[in-house]
C-alpha cells in the first residue's frame, strides 16, 4: 500500500531511554522489536524513514560532568551507547525483514559503515532504512540535535520525535500535573516558552530548514503510523 500522505520522507528520533522498558539500565529487546514493527509499518506505507537513537538508556555525559570527570569523554561515552542502540535497532528491523543499515558519525568500520550524506540519500531512494548512529560526532551536543541535523541533510518532510510523553506541554508534565497539552506550536513559541522538550538548538535548526517536529509518545504501538495517516496524539511544532 503507498501512502496517500504528507510526507515521503521522515527522520524519527527514538527516545534512548524508552529503549530500557521497565529495566532500570539497558535495552529491553521486546521493546526494540515494537519500535521496529512501527518503523516496518511506516516502510509499508510507503514513507522512506531514517532514525536517530538517543543514549540516555546507557549513558549521557553529562553524568561524567556532574560527578567532575572530563565531559568530553562522557560525550564520547554518551556517542558510542547510540551506536550501541542503532545495531540493536538494526538486528530488530533485519528481524522481520526490513533493510536497514547503519552509518556512524564516529568511523568504527568493523561494526557499521561510517556516515556521509549521499551515502545516507542513496540508501534512503533505495527505501532502505537508515539508522544514524554516534550522534552529531561532537562533543556537547545532543541526539536530537543531531536528529535535526540529519533531518536537514537527507532533506525529511518532518522530524518525528518518539519520547516518553505523547505531546509538547506548557510545563514538564512529569513534574507539573497541570501542565497543559498543545496540539499546535511554532518553533519560536518553544524556545521563548522555554519548554525543554528538546535542546534550543535542536529546535531552532528544524525552524531554520522548516522542518516541523511531531512529538509523540514512542510507548503507544503504532504510533507513527496512526500520525502518519493524520491520526493520533500529537504536538506539531511548526510555524504557520
Ligand atoms: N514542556 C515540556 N513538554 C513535554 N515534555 C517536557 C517538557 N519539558 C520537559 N519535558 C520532558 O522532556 C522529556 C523528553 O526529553 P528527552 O529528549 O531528554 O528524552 P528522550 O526522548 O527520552 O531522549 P533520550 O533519547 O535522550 O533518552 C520528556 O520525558 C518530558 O518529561
Ligand atoms: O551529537 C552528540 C550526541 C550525543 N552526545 C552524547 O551522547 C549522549 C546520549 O545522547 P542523548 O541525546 O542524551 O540521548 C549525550 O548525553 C551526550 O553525552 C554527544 O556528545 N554529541
Amino acid at each position: 500500500m503507498t501512502a496517500t500522505l504528507s510526507y515521503r520522507r521522515v527522520l524519527l528520533k527514538a527516545s534512548g531511554e524508552a529503549l530500557m522498558g521497565d529495566q532500570k539500565f539497558g535495552i529491553d529487546v521486546s521493546v526494540v522489536d515494537r519500535i521496529a514493527s512501527d518503523i516496518a509499518e511506516a516502510r509499508k506505507m510507503g514513507v522512506e524513514v531514517g532514525v536517530v537513537i538517543g543514549g540516555g538508556n546507557i549513558f549521557r555525559g553529562l553524568a561524567v560532568a556532574s560527578k567532575g570527570g572530563d565531559r568530553v569523554t562522557g560525550d564520547h561515552m554518551g556517542m558510542l551507547a547510540t551506536v550501541i542502540n542503532s545495531l540493536a535497532l538494526r538486528t530488530s528491523l533485519v528481524k522481520i525483514g526490513v533493510d536497514a543499515v547503519v552509518l556512524s558519525a564516529i568511523a568504527m568500520p568493523e561494526l557499521c559503515e561510517s556516515f556521509s550524506q549521499r551515502k545516507a540519500t542513496a540508501y534512503m531512494d533505495e527505501g532502505k532504512v537508515v539508522i544514524f548512529a554516534g550522534g552529531t560526532g561532537n562533543p556537547f551536543f545532543t541526539t536530537d540535535s543531531a536528529a535535526a541535523l540529519r533531518a536537514a541533510e537527507i532533506g525529511a518532510d518532518a522530524l518525528f520525535k518518539g519520547t516518553q510523553v505523547d505531546g509538547v506541554y506548557s510545563a514538564d508534565p512529569k513534574k507539573d500535573p497541570f501542565a497543559t497539552r498543545f496540539d499546535h506550536i511554532s518553533h519560536a513559541e518553544v524556545i521563548n516558552r522555554g519548554l525543554s522538550i528538546m535542546d534550543t538548538a535542536a529546535i531552532a535548526l528544524a525552524r531554520e530548514n522548516n522542518i516541523p517536529i511531531i512529538v509523540y509518545s514512542i510507548h503507544e504501538q503504532g504510533g507513527l503510523g496512526q500520525i502518519l495517516r493524520g491520526k493520533g496524539r500529537c504536538t506539531v511544532v511548526a510555524d504557520e
